[in-house]
């Protein structure tokens, strides 16, 4: 595996699972695989799961890694050609990464939505450079438009808790403060639609996200309708996608929070989120602290994800 940004570059499902399965079972097995090789993690923004699952994954498989946080020390990257860099910016991210390639074997890279131009960010102008240009295979730790790592972990962690073969999840949008970006739920809609589930999106009236990743899957914007004899209940904030809004907060409509009432209307369904989560904005305290919440479960297995996706780029070289 050359590149980690889509589903279909994991292949086959079933197999990506039943290797996810043994590599929890045993994840020191593979420690030859790594060893003197390095995985640069280059951060354009905030982590706390991301940076350190990862890291734990590729320890695991016997690797060095090192880890740059853009902005704190580095030089400030201007990410535009023809630009005259006579302002803040000192070096260009066309030397920057070819520079980053010769110091490791693979690179993870975080680089979120800026939100000042769609197409800017659906054309994942940031990460293709580091396709195009690092010389190393490259894996997404949350781009602007997708973020593998978790529905890799957040389809790992249904697995392990499914109690029918089909069982019903349901994305539902939740109020939130800030303009989130659409990674996390692109992902997990893409993830989801390539599995057998029954698969539902719950959203308001105009958030509808980018039908390549929703295709396959129902969308309403009912959110009682949907809970309806759900079996995981995926809550996720994300800022408007579609023109003129795009990257705008156009609703706060706290009844879209999930409460232990809109539970109650499911098939006493798990509580997933893929952290950091803004309590009492995208769900309520006893909600997440209850039994059936998976988010600890979810971030675990993100070691898991990351360790099969470095696992399966490390053979391949
Ligand atoms: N990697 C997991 C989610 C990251 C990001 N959340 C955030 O930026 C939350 C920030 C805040 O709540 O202040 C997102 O939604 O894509
Ligand atoms: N879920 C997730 O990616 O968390 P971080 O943003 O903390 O890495």
């Amino acid at each position: 595996m050359k590149c980690f940004q889509h589903v279909a570059d994991i292949g086959d499902l079933k197999a990506a699972l039943d290797e996810a399965l043994e590599v929890k079972k045993n994840r020191f097995a593979y420690q030859h695989l790594g060893k003197n090789k390095t995985l640069l993690m280059v951060f354009f923004n905030s982590s706390l799961r991301t940076r350190l699952s990862t890291q734990k994954a590729a320890m695991n498989l016997g690797m060095n890694v090192i880890v740059l946080d853009v902005n704190q020390g580095a030089w400030k990257l201007e990410t535009e050609r023809g630009v005259v860099m006579d302002g803040d910016k000192s070096e260009h991210l066309l030397e920057a990464i070819p520079v980053m390639g010769c110091y490791c074997d693979l690179i993870g890279v975080r680089s979120f939505a800026r939100f000042n131009d769609k197409q800017e960010d659906y054309e994942e102008r940031i990460f293709e450079q580091f396709k195009q240009y690092s010389g190393r295979p490259v894996f997404a730790m949350e781009t602007a438009t997708v973020h593998p790592l978790q529905a890799f972990a957040d389809l790992i962690t249904i697995e392990e808790h499914k109690t029918c073969p089909r069982p019903k999840v349901v994305m539902t949008w939740a109020p939130h403060c800030k303009p989130l970006p659409q990674a996390v739920p692109n992902s997990f809609s893409e993830w989801m639609c390539a599995t057998g589930y029954d698969f539902v999106i719950a959203c308001p009236e105009g958030m509808e996200l980018d039908e390549r990743f929703t295709h396959g899957a129902t969308i309403t914007h009912n959110q009682d309708e949907a809970l309806q004899g759900a079996d995981f209940v995926y809550a996720k904030n994300w800022s408007a996608y579609r023109d003129p809004n795009y990257g705008k907060i156009i609703n706060r409509d706290m009844s879209w929070t999930v409460s232990a009432q809109k539970m109650a209307l499911t098939r006493n369904a798990h509580f997933m989120h893929c952290l950091p989560v803004r309590r009492n904005l995208v769900v309520t305290d006893d909600v997440i602290e209850s039994p059936r919440s998976l988010v600890i479960p979810e971030a675990a297995n993100r070691e898991i994800s990351a360790e099969v996706v470095i696992k399966r780029m490390l053979e391949s070289m």
